[in-house]
């Protein structure tokens, strides 16, 4: 149908929005590729929302270009194949679940049989609230059928933001899931999170804004870097301590970069003498890696 289907599911250029005298979004760049996970992270007022809604032409840029799917975003035919959870959702109270996501496919233009409706609702846990009215349902609840609504079309493209701040933990650890299936099957998500441990899990790249910027961007290995060794060592003898060089050492405790070989690294300390009481791989984590990038982003 014309569609370009090498091209990514996102490809946005130099987005600028100003709201007064505010800047909101100062010349942000990125792309998603077909099946990628990126994850949006950032403090508050950083520009994640209006970088959203711009991709997705709900707030007209002063500045930038986007294609969705390799359409331009002023096209319609764009977001056909693109699902979304806004961050501030509420859907008609009146409504049953099922009417909700009868309503949002009729909507959309597109056509969804009562049996994937059903499927969508159970992949999110509401499957025997599918008849419910929508306004007796909790926040979480809400949430899961904002879930469906952005899923129920078979989207090629799923921008998330905040799915989960209302969710319980075992809702989290299931959207998880979700976005992990959806992924396996090619599906590209955008995901704006403040839970960076569930960013950490699920993206396959990160974006960190800050004030309107992009402050850093890359994959996990690349923003986190090289896998260290920490180990708490004593009698370290010289001889031992070459073994260890480079290293950072707080007393006993002893960090390296990982070696490639690191029982014949404790072999090596043990035959020298060196008591070893523990060995453990350690990487910085990306909640200390964003607070670095975000202390040092002027
Ligand atoms: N409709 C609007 N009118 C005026 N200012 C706005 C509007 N929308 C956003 N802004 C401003 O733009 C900046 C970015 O807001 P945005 O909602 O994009 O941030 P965010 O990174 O999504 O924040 P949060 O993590 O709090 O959701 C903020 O300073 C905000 O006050």
């Amino acid at each position: 149908m014309g569609q370009v289907i090498d091209s990514p599911a996102v490809w946005a250029s130099n987005l600028r929005k100003r709201y007064k005298r505010r800047t909101a979004v100062d010349g942000v760049s990125f792309t998603v590729g077909r099946g990628e996970v990126l994850g949006l992270l950032g403090p508050n007022g950083a520009g994640k929302t209006s970088v959203i809604k711009m991709m997705l032409g709900l707030v007209r840029p002063d500045a930038g270009e986007v294609m969705l799917l390799g359409r331009p975003n002023t096209d319609p035919r764009s977001r056909q194949r693109v699902g979304y959870l806004p961050e501030l959702f509420r859907y008609q109270p009146w409504l049953s679940a099922d009417e909700v996501l009868r309503l949002h496919v009729r909507l959309a233009g597109v056509k969804v049989s009562g049996e994937d409706r059903r499927e969508t609702l159970a992949l999110v846990g509401l499957a025997d609230r599918a008849g419910d009215r929508v306004g007796g349902f909790s926040k979480g609840m809400q949430q899961r059928l904002g879930l469906a609504v952005a899923l129920v079309a078979g989207p090629d493209l799923v921008v998330l933001d905040e799915p989960t701040s209302a969710l319980d933990p075992l809702g989290r650890a299931d959207v998880r899931d979700l976005l992990l299936s959806l992924k396996d099957r090619g599906v590209a998500v955008l995901l704006n999170s403040h839970l960076i441990g569930e960013v950490e899990r699920v993206c396959d790249r990160v974006m960190i804004l800050d004030h309107g910027r992009v402050a850093a961007s890359g994959t996990l290995a690349e923003l986190l870097g090289r896998r260290s060794l920490r180990l708490h060592l004593t009698h370290v003898t010289p001889e031992a301590a070459a073994l260890l060089e480079p290293c950072e050492r707080e007393g006993d405790r002893y960090t390296i970069a990982l070696p490639d070989d690191v029982p014949a690294l404790v072999a090596g300390l043990v035959k020298l003498g060196v008591g070893v009481h523990a060995v453990e791989p350690a990487r910085v984590s990306l909640e200390e890696r964003l607070l670095d990038i975000l202390r040092e982003h002027p």
